[in-house]
This record gives C-alpha cells, sequence and structure tokens, in this order.
C-alpha cells in the first residue's frame, strides 16, 4: 500500500516521465490511468465543498491501518485523511487541491498506513526548494528513475548530482540557445508541411478541414527536438515510427508498472529472465543503450577539447553538430565514464520530451476556447513575422505567444507535484494562516510540494482558474501575506519569460533553488516557436466539446484520447 500511495504521486511528476501518452502510439498504456468523474477541466471549482465519496471499506481499512501505522500527527499540523477512492476517482491533484482549500497551506495527508505532507504556499516552497534544498532528496521518485536514468541529474545523489549540474548546466549558455532556435524552425516546419500536405490531400476531395490529434504531433515534433538538441540525433518521428523511441517508452512503460505494483518480483533472480515483460524491458534498454552508446562512440572519436569558456563561444552558424553532448564530450576536465554521459543524455531525452509536448497541447486546448485570445495571438505573430521566418529576434518580440506558454504552465504544469523527502528532521514556515510557530517534521518525511495547488490558489492568484495570460504583466502587491514579496515583473529585469523570482515562488513551472529545471529556457523558446508557427499558417478549434477532452496523468498531465482538432488553414494567409 505504502509503495502504491507513494509511487501513484510519484507518477504525477513529469520529469519522472514514467508514462507516454499518445494516441498516435501503440504503445500507449497508462497503468494508473485516472478519469476525472464529471470534471470539467475549464472551470475547476475553487469551492471548499467537497462531493467527499462515501467511505468504502477498503478506505476504511486503510484509515485504520493509517491511525494504527502512521505515528500519529507531525505537531500541529492539519491532517487530511485520503481516501483509496480518492485515487482512482480521478487525478490525484484534483484531491490535493479540494483538501489544500480545506485543511491550509500545510498539511498531512494520511493514507493507507503512510502519511505525507503536502505543501501549497510559496513561503514554505521556497523553504525546502530553495533555502533549505540540501537537507531534501527526491525520495520515492529516485527509486523509481534509477533503473532508467541511473544517475542522471534527476535520481542522481547528491555528491554525482554536485559534479554533474556544473558540467551540465554551463551546456545551456546563450549561444547554444540560439542555435538551437533553427532546430525548433526546422522541427516545426516539418509539422507544418506534415499538416499542408494532409490538407492538400483533403482539398482534392473538396474538404478544406482535417482532424489531426495534435498531442500525438507535438510529442513527436518534441521527441525530434530533444534528440538532436541533446544528442544530434534525429528520430525523424514527425514523419515516421522509431524503434529507439518504442523502445524509450516501452522502459518508461516498465517503470511505471513497478511503481504501482506491490511486490517487486523482478528483484527475483530468476524474474528477469522467466516474466516477459521483464525480457522485453531489458531488451527495451539494450537498445537504448546501444543507440546512446555508439553516439557517445562517435563523440568521443571525434573529441576537440577546449575549456568551457572557449566552447562556450564557439560559432554555432558553422557547427554541424551543436548538441549537449558534444558540449560535454569536448569539456576540458570534465572526463566521465560513457555509463554517466549515458545517464546524463537519458535523463535530458526524458525530462524534455513529454513535459513540452504537454505545454502545447494545453497551450492549443486553452485557446480553443478563448477565440478571441486566439485571434489576438496571431494578430501578433501576423504583426511580428508577417509570413517570414521565426528567429530570436522576432522570439523576443512575440511576448503575447511567450506569456500564453507560461499561463498554460501555470494551468497545467508539468509536473503538478514536486517530490521531496527529508534527510534530516526540519522545521516548516506554516505559511499562509498556518501556525506561526511552523511546523517540526522528522527525517524521512515524505513531501509533495503541490505545483498544481500553488499555481491555482486563490490567495496568490486573482482568478486562480481563468486562462489570462495578460496576468503576468501586472504587479501584484503581497497583500500583508507575511514572508511573501507578492508579484512583480521587475525582479527580474530582462528575463524573457515569468520565473519563480518574479513570483516569489508562487509560480514553479521549472522548479526553484539549486534543482532547478536545466533545460527551462530551451523548453519555453521551444514551445514559444511551434505555437508560433503553427497559429501563423492555421486556425484551430477542438473536434469535440472541451468537456469531452478527458485529463489523465501519467507522469504529466495529458490527455486520455488525444487533443482531437479541427485544423484549416488560416483564410488571411
Ligand atoms: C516545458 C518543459 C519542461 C518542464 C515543465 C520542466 C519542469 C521541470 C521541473 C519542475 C524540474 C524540477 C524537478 C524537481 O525539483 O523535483 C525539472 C528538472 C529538470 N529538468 Fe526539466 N522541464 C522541462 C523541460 C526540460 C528540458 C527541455 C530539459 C533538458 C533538455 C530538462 C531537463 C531537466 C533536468 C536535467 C532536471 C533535473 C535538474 C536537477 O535536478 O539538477 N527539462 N524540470
Amino acid at each position: 500500500m505504502t509503495s502504491f500511495v507513494a509511487s501513484s504521486a510519484a507518477l504525477l511528476h513529469p520529469c519522472n516521465e514514467l508514462s507516454y501518452s499518445s494516441s498516435r502510439n501503440d504503445f500507449y498504456q497508462s497503468p494508473v490511468t485516472i478519469k476525472p468523474k464529471g470534471f470539467s477541466i475549464r472551470c475547476m471549482s475553487t469551492s471548499t465543498e467537497k462531493s467527499k465519496t462515501k467511505y468504502s471499506l477498503l478506505d476504511n481499512a486503510s484509515n485504520f491501518l493509517t491511525n494504527v501505522l502512521s505515528g500519529g500527527k507531525i505537531g500541529s499540523m492539519p491532517t487530511a485523511e485520503g481516501a483509496i477512492t480518492d485515487l482512482i476517482d480521478r487525478p490525484f491533484f484534483f484531491s490535493l487541491y479540494d483538501w489544500f482549500l480545506e485543511h491550509g497551506a500545510v498539511y498531512k495527508l494520511a493514507f493507507g498506513p503512510k502519511a505525507f505532507v503536502v505543501v501549497s504556499d510559496p513561503v514554505v516552497a521556497r523553504h525546502i526548494l530553495r533555502e533549505n534544498a540540501f537537507s531534501y532528496d527526491k525520495g520515492v521518485l529516485a527509486d523509481i528513475l534509477e533503473p532508467i536514468m541511473g544517475k542522471g541529474l534527476i535520481p542522481a545523489d547528491l555528491d554525482t548530482w554536485k559534479q554533474r549540474r556544473r558540467v551540465i548546466a554551463p551546456a545551456f549558455h546563450a549561444l547554444y540557445l540560439e542555435a538551437m532556435v533553427k532546430v525548433f524552425n526546422d522541427c516545426s516546419e516539418r509539422m507544418i508541411t506534415k499538416v499542408d500536405e494532409l490538407l492538400d490531400g483533403e482539398e482534392s476531395g473538396g474538404r478544406n478541414i482535417i482532424d489531426m490529434d495534435l498531442e500525438a504531433e507535438f510529442s513527436s515534433l518534441a521527441l525530434d527536438i530533444i534528440g538532436i538538441g541533446v544528442f544530434n540525433y534525429d528520430f525523424g518521428s514527425v514523419t515516421k515510427e522509431s524503434p529507439v523511441i518504442k523502445a524509450v517508452y516501452g522502459t518508461l512503460f516498465e517503470a511505471e508498472h513497478r511503481s504501482t505494483f506491490y511486490i517487486p518480483y523482478w528483484k527475483l533472480p530468476l524474474a528477469r529472465w522467466l516474466v516477459p515483460r521483464q525480457r522485453k524491458f531489458r531488451n527495451d534498454l539494450r537498445v537504448i543503450n546501444d543507440c546512446l552508446d555508439e553516439l557517445i562512440k562517435n563523440a568521443k572519436d571525434t573529441r576537440q577539447e577546449a575549456d568551457v569558456e572557449k566552447l562556450q563561444q564557439r560559432d554555432y552558424s558553422n557547427l554541424k553538430d551543436a548538441s549537449l553532448l558534444r558540449f560535454l564530450v569536448d569539456m576540458r576536465g570534465a572526463d566521465v565514464d560513457d555509463r554517466q554521459l549515458r545517464d546524463d543524455l537519458m535523463t535530458m531525452l526524458i525530462a524534455g520530451h513529454e513535459t513540452t509536448a504537454a505545454v502545447l497541447t494545453w497551450a492549443v486546448f486553452l485557446l480553443a476556447q478563448h477565440p478571441n485570445k486566439m485571434k489576438k495571438a496571431q494578430s501578433e505573430i501576423d504583426l511580428v513575422l508577417g509570413l517570414g521566418k521565426l528567429t530570436l529576434e522576432a522570439l523576443k518580440k512575440l511576448e503575447y505567444i511567450r506569456l500564453i506558454v507560461v499561463e498554460s504552465l501555470r494551468l497545467y504544469p508539468q509536473p503538478p507535484l514536486l517530490i521531496r523527502r527529508t534527510l534530516k528532521s526540519d522545521k516548516l514556515p506554516g505559511g499562509y494562516k498556518g501556525s506561526k510557530d511552523g511546523y517540526s517534521i522528522p527525517a524521512g518525511t515524505d513531501i509533495f510540494v503541490s505545483v498544481y495547488n500553488l499555481h491555482r490558489s486563490p490567495y496568490f492568484w486573482d482568478n486562480p482558474n481563468e486562462f489570462e495570460p495578460e496576468r503576468f504583466l501586472r504587479k501584484k502587491e503581497s497583500e500583508g501575506i507575511e514572508g511573501w514579496a507578492g508579484f512583480d515583473p521587475s525582479r527580474s529585469p530582462g528575463a524573457l519569460y515569468p520565473n519563480e523570482i518574479i513570483s516569489d515562488f508562487a509560480f514553479l513551472p521549472f522548479g526553484g533553488g539549486p534543482r532547478k529545471c536545466v533545460g527551462d529556457q530551451f523548453a519555453l523558446m521551444e514551445s514559444t516557436i511551434a505555437l508560433a508557427m503553427l497559429l501563423q499558417k492555421f486556425d484551430v478549434e477542438l473536434k469535440g466539446s472541451a468537456d469531452s477532452v478527458e485529463i489523465v496523468t501519467g507522469a504529466t498531465i495529458h490527455t486520455k484520447n488525444g487533443l482531437w482538432c479541427k485544423v484549416k488553414r488560416r483564410s488571411t494567409t
């Protein structure tokens, strides 16, 4: 039970990328697909009245276990009692939101024999993620991800993390990001061409509109981009299937299975040989590892060693291979074994793929419900680009599109939860309306920082559930909230996108503190360019009603059956 509950929460984390959802792929499977009952994605209620399900026998048994085993209260912290039905009725993070409104900024969630602390407050999040970051590790998340990512940044132990972060972060330097603008362009262009060709086909039959699952398209696009950007490998998945990536998804699926299975039978000596799915898992891993090993070998064979500053000043316009792998291999003094490099690449492939695809999916979903905002976005694109190409300079002028991207991340954060475990005892601040004395927590406490709750908190956002990209332009005073500095765009001068500094940790799409996402600017620029290029040429509507788009959570928030849209050429272009 413990592992089930803990792992289910872990699965909601996009950077573990444990679930892949794309109706294009026949290997789509999500063992913890949780269908919201009667839930409207557009109108997430902020009401404290929860349509609480009657506890079943299973729930009662689970709560009994909690009382017996969970070690009682953590100080005076409010306690929410989770029902097992909360896990199967709808995405877990919706329940966390209801309990947040009921129990406040910091509460203990007692679930079966296990307790978690759920944090929905910027001051407390800042304490955990930045001020006291090294008193926490990734807890259950690291256990789940280690078989796939090894010692990559996300699950790495602290020593490995420190060493690798120092090397990987500089690889995302300004000229690299500028070079990636071309990659984002070229890959998006392939997606646009594909849509164009499909429309051509329809037009010959007298129709000027096609139905497309844009979530699947964005998934392919993001995969192609991450392959080229991270290790200069073109999956070409916008136009074809790739055996390597099938193996990646197979591996992720297995990790998801493991995290939801009570008995770790795969640890039994013979299981890896006898159980078909375990054999497949090993086979999938072999396919991926072979591919990455080959790329690493090629990069090492052509190594041109240089100091980091020199590498950062290379003439990227003339580089055939601008990838992170090239940078990491060429960097003087950063020699590591191939295994570590492979873990690094795998981590970035997984961390940067579905997250970005999800941002694009929800951006289109939201825009389709706000035709006036869609038009405003297209007007901006026409004004800045006309029919021209998207350059870095143009991206800087596309303010509204950039705000659409971050507003989509606010409403649909990928991951909806960040997961931590205390390495030593700590004292959390009480948070908004919480205990003035704060809450003491013992070592080993599992914590969910609910980014979803933070981003939709009625205490820190006006109209928290509304899609209002313009909100990020306005300053918001702290309004007497102790310890929170309010929202002030001028706090991060020169930033292209709002961030956790501007919002003093009320907006955390990429986490914060030392473990903050290394690929944030990469992902934001990629999303802006792909969205702008799509809207430059096409009008997009949802195929059915917004309510019919069912939301499910694996590692990211995604749709159950794809984001089916009607796509046609814009009449003005
Ligand atoms: C919109 C897309 C993305 C979102 C929303 C996102 C979100 C996040 C978040 C929230 C974290 C922090 C997790 C935590 O504190 O537990 C994280 C970490 C990380 N992300 Fe991303 N990410 C995105 C894209 C990318 C890309 C494109 C890459 C690489 C190319 C990447 C690489 C990583 C890595 C390596 C970490 C671990 C950092 C560390 O622990 O030092 N992410 N991401």
